[in-house]
This record gives structure tokens, sequence and C-alpha cells, in this order.
């Protein structure tokens, strides 16, 4: 398998030690958003049975930079499982870009899709019980990605209680499943899902199942593992304690990115937008759509900063006294200069 880009490794493994990692996170900021880890283009996902055909993706547009922690909300069945298994390499689009760390998720041969699997990508699931081995202590579950990926038994046992220290559960290292409440399960989970020190862990619904509280150590823990471990994590979630706490909230609609909220660095103020895609299409959120009576044919006016959006049956007017900006017949005009 092709490991495209990877932090200092150990001689012997080649699973970066927690320092590496450390270095790697305090590198992430430097990279810019053009250097996406997840670029999803166009992203479109069929299921067909015999009876229907259901649009689970159409079109999806997303960029992840390294090193962010994003959100992802929707309404249920608009397609927020079924992007996380495609970036997670279980499932396949059906057309569309997809790339993650280098890899070319609709190209990846079967060999390269199981390294992939193992070394770039981890995740977390909602359901506890599916995330660890019930039979296992915390240490083994945590040990076991790394035996897969051949990891030298001792560098396995140090690897295991250095992450089980890191997320402040060295206290349940001898405990198996049953004998861990859900939240330090789904602790675990994010233990085991980093062993291998993926560039992406991908979440779906981790804190789902579980009370307040634990929700919110379990989102520590992933923001642990973006912070302090360099893992560019996407959560998918509703809990708002999940939403409201990461700086960039995406929003899909219908198979689609739709709309995006910014958080500032204090959490001060949030700003909300919508995705304008490589053909020119954004979708109104449908406040707006209900709010302005928005359907079917829609008057644009070009303004000299901005576009505005009509019913067709209601009178423009213009917000601003300055030249419009030039559309397609009306050529450009100087803006005044200012005294
Ligand atoms: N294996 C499948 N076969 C057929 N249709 C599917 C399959 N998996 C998902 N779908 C459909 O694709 C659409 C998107 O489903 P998906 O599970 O991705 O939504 P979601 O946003 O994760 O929903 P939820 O929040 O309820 O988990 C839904 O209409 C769903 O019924």
């Amino acid at each position: 398998m092709s490991r495209p880009e990877q932090a200092g490794t150990d001689r012997e493994s080649s699973v970066p030690l927690l320092a590496d990692l450390e270095a790697r996170a305090r590198r992430a900021p430097a990279r810019g958003p053009e250097d996406g880890v997840i670029v999803c283009d166009n992203l479109v996902r069929v299921y067909r049975t015999e009876e229907v055909e259901v649009q689970a993706l159409q079109g999806l547009d997303l960029t992840v930079a390294e090193g962010e922690c994003v959100a992802l909300v929707g309404a249920s069945g608009s397609g927020k499982s079924t992007l996380l298994s495609i970036l997670s390499g279980l499932d396949l689009p059906t057309a569309g870009r997809a790339r993650v760390a280098g890899h070319d998720l609709l190209a990846m041969r079967r060999r390269e899709r199981l390294g992939y699997r193992r070394a770039t990508v981890g995740f977390v699931w909602q359901q506890t019980g599916r995330n660890l081995l019930p039979y296992l202590t915390a240490q083994e579950n945590v040990a076991l990605p790394m035996k897969y990926a051949r990891v030298p038994r001792r560098k396995r046992q140090e690897r295991a209680a250095e992450l089980l220290g890191t997320l402040g559960l060295a206290y349940c290292r001898d405990r198996r499943p049953s004998e861990m409440s859900g939240g330090e399960q789904q602790r675990v989970a994010v233990a085991v899902a980093t062993a291998n020190a993926p560039r992406v862990l991908l979440a779906d619904e981790p804190t789902g199942e579980l009370d307040t509280a634990s929700g919110e150590d379990v989102f520590a823990a992933l923001r642990r593992a973006n912070e302090e471990l360099g893992a560019t994590v996407l959560v998918v979630t509703h809990d708002p304690q999940v939403s409201e706490q990461v700086r960039r909230t995406v929003r899909i609609r219908d198979g689609r990115t739709s709309t995006e909220t910014l958080r500032g660095g204090e959490r001060e103020f949030a700003e909300e937008f919508t995705v304008l895609d490589r053909a020119g299409r954004l979708q109104l959120p449908r406040e707006y759509v209900e709010r302005y009576g928005l359907q079917g044919r829609v008057r644009l006016t070009g303004e000299s900063d901005h576009v505005g959006v009509w019913a067709a049956d209601r009178p423009t007017t213009r917000t601003s006294d300055r030249p419009a900006a030039p559309t397609p017949d009306r050529p450009a005009t100087p803006d005044p200069v200012e005294e």
C-alpha cells in the first residue's frame, strides 16, 4: 500500500510514537485548506434495490484541511452515514471524486483498501458494542489493530498504555468492556481508532447512546486525538454539545453539503455560509426559501459587492447606491472613488 506522507516513524514498526504525533499536531495548522486531507468532489452514491433507487449522495462537495475538527450534521436520511462509510473505505461511491490523505477512494484495489482502513483512517461507531471485542481488556483492544499492522509486541504494549494514559483511561487498562461504563468504552474506542496513528479519525454519532456528562468526556477524547495526536477529525453528530464546540460545522441536506457554520477562536461569534459547488450551484437554507417566498424561478440582482436573490413576483430594490456589478448584459463601470 502507498502511505503518502507520514510522520516520523519508529524504526522497528511503521507506527509513529506519541512524540512524533505531537510534532505532527504542532505542524498541522501551517497547511492551507487547498491541501485538504479529505476532498470530495461531486460525490454520488446511489443504492439500487430491485424496486427502488435511492440517491443517498447527490453531488456532495467537501474539503477538510489537515488538522481540522469538523462536525457533520443533517436530518435523518440526509446521507451522513453513507459519506462516512465511503470515507472509511467500507463503501464505494457511484460517481465523483473522493481522496483521503492522497488515496483515491474510487481507484483503490483490495490490498490498498485494506492498508488504508488499517492505517490511514480510524473509525468510532455509535454502538459501543461494535467498537470493542467483549472478551479483551481495554489494553488488549487497543493493541489489536497494531498487531494487524505487525507492530512488535513490546511496542504495542507501550503505545497502548501511552494512548490509554493520554485519554485519561489508565485505570481501565485491565477491564473488559462489560466492566466499563458506556462513556469509558467509547473513549477506549477512540484509543483503538487512533492506535495505528491514522491521519483521519471518523466518528458516527459517538455520543449518541450516552448521557450528557459521558458524551462530553468522549468528545474531549476526540479533541485530544485531534489536538495532541494530530488526527483530522470528522464527527457525525446530532448532539449540539459537540457541534457547538467545534470551529466548523457542515450541514448536509438531501445528499449535498448545504450550509456551514464557522465559529471564532473564542467562540464569541458564529457565521453562516452556504457552499457554492464548482458548477456555481448553491443550496439556499430552507428558512430563507420559506421566509422570502422563493420558489421556481427567482430573480438575481448583481450588486457592487453581492448578489441579491428575489422572489420572481416581488419588485427588487437595490441595497447599495454604488453602481451595480457587471452582469452578462451590463458591462462593468468603475466604482466611485471615496474621498
Ligand atoms: N444499504 C442501503 N440500501 C438502500 N438504501 C440505503 C442504504 N443505506 C442507506 N440508504 C438510504 O440512503 C439515504 C441516506 O442514508 P444515511 O444512512 O446515509 O443517512 P443519515 O444521514 O446517516 O441518517 P441517520 O441520521 O438517520 O443515521 C436514506 O434514504 C437511506 O434510506
